[in-house]
């Protein structure tokens, strides 16, 4: 894993020209849009999405100036030129049928739009088999949360390419790029990537929220131990990607001897953390592959 971060690309930034499309308008479309929204990278006016149910996509997008609002599916599919599959794993084989037809009677249209599915454990030879797609017209991503503030990681995959979708699959490396950590993987990893990255930001929030309780069994007031908390990790993270050094190297620079940090590495050891978070990511990647 930490070679394959090693290889990650940074992608540049530009500006898509192309309309976008979200099939399902939850957290995890919400989190891509408006990041793409906020980078610029996207204007509003550009963005389709559909759900069930009008009256919250419309209350959730039109703060961000989205009105191509629907709940009408194959509306995004035919405006859009890149599609985002971003319903729940249960719900996806009520849409494929939809996307079926409309695949089968607009073939001319859609043969040059990308489709990504964001949809954990879904294989990308399930996706072409259920939506009766050309392996090259679809994406298999794993996202995560974070991309809403511009620090999330996308690992993606595909079976094959073509001159169809190639300029397609490009742009939609350059929003991925545009919101952190973006890198092609063999499909056979997307799994652990989901076990790891997608689910991640939950463990984390569970660890400041813990980190903050600490603080506030302490004494701290909630709101600065909160801050701190938060801080601290995001400072964290960012010393293990700008230095490139061990987090075990890191985490002896702040431990001195017989001092404060070396009790609290010690209770966290007492308290199994990193088998504890080993435990999470294997359970997560087994639930992704039972999704499938
Ligand atoms: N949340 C995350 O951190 C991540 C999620 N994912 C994947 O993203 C996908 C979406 O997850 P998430 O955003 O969290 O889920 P949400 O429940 O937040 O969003 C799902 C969306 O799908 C809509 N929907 C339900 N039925 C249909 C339908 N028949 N046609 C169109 N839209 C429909 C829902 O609308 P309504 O409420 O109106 O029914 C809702 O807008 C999942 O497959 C998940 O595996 C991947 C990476 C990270
Ligand atoms: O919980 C889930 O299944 C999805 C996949 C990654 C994050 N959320």
């Amino acid at each position: 894993m930490f070679l394959i971060l090693l290889n990650a690309t940074k992608m540049s930034s530009g500006v898509c020209n192309e309309k976008v499309g979200f099939i399902g308008g939850g957290n995890m479309a919400f989190a891509i849009a408006s990041g793409l929204l906020k980078k610029g990278v996207l204007q509003a006016d550009q963005v389709y999405v559909s759900a069930t149910n009008l009256d919250n996509l419309q209350k959730r997008w039109s703060p961000l100036g989205v009105t191509h609002t629907t709940v009408n599916n194959l509306e995004v599919v035919c405006h859009a030129k890149i599609v985002f599959i971003c319903v729940k794993p249960q719900i996806f084989p009520q849409i494929t049928s939809q996307l079926r037809d409309a695949v089968a009677n607009d073939y001319e249209n859609l043969k040059s739009t990308l489709f990504v599915s964001i949809i954990a454990g879904i294989t990308l030879q399930r996706l072409i088999e259920d939506l009766n797609l050309q392996p090259y017209a679809i994406v298999r991503a794993m996202p995560n949360t974070p991309m809403q503030v511009g620090v999330g990681c996308t690992a993606f995959s595909r079976l094959s390419s073509s001159s169809l979708t190639d300029t397609r699959y490009n742009e939609m490396k350059i929003m991925f790029g545009a919101l952190g950590l973006a890198f092609e993987v063999p499909e056979s990893q997307i799994n652990a990537i989901t076990g790891l990255a997608g689910c991640g930001p939950a463990y984390v929030y569970q660890f400041i929220e813990a980190l903050a309780d600490g603080g506030v069994k302490q004494g701290i007031p909630r709101a600065v131990a909160l801050q701190l908390a938060a801080q601290t990790v995001m400072g964290a993270a960012k010393t293990v990607l700008d230095t490139g050094k061990h987090p075990g190297v890191l985490k002896d620079e702040v431990c001195s001897p017989g001092g404060a940090t070396i009790h609290g590495v010690h209770a966290l050891e007492q308290g199994t953390m990193r088998a504890t978070v080993m435990n999470a990511v294997e359970r997560a990647t087994k639930r992704a592959e039972e999704l499938s």
